[in-house]
């Protein structure tokens, strides 16, 4: 087997029914300070924002449509609930190669996350029910 492997926590996604009410939820019940701005990501089907912390992010992700491969999570959590967690990794197409040689099924093909990176997602029936995305380290994180 290769020497790959996963490094860092990247981000915690968390997908919600409304961004703007998430955000208002993590300053006033949590006292976070430190959010973006919310943009939409098409290509991907979510609108998003960060809750930046010290050590790491919450990524909150709402769908923009009914395309959004979020849309079936949301109706099955119409509250909202934690979706996935992001790993970072040196080269996702040496992940891509990995985790196909090691049975793990790979949900489409690498494209570039809300930090500038190259990302992959990995199927929740391969880790315990969590759906994996493993996300090239971003430019000053080394
Ligand atoms: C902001 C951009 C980017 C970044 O840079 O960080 C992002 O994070 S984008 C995040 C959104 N994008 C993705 O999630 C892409 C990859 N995801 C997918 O391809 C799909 O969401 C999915 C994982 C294939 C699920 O699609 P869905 O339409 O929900 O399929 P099913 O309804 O058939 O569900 C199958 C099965 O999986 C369970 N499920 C679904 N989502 C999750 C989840 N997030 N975590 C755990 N389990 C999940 C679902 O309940 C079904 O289970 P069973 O009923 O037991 O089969
Ligand atoms: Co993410």
């Amino acid at each position: 087997m290769s020497e790959f492997k996963i490094g860092p926590l990247n981000h915690v996604g968390v997908a919600v029914p409304d961004l703007e009410e998430a955000c208002e939820t993590y300053r006033t019940l949590y006292g976070a300070t430190d959010i973006t701005t919310p943009f939409d990501m098409p290509e991907q089907g979510v609108k998003v924002c960060f809750v930046n912390l010290p050590n790491s992010q919450i990524e909150l992700i709402e769908p923009l449509n009914e395309d959004s491969p979020i849309h079936n999570f949301i109706q099955k959590n119409p509250k909202g609930g934690q979706h996935h967690v992001c790993f970072e990794v040196d080269d996702v197409h040496q992940a891509v190669e990995e985790m196909g040689k090691r049975g793990a099924t790979v949900l489409g093909k690498p494209r570039i996350g809300a930090h500038g990176t190259l990302i992959i997602f990995v199927h929740p029936k391969n880790s315990n029910g969590v759906l994996i995305e493993l996300m090239e380290t971003p430019e000053g994180h080394h």
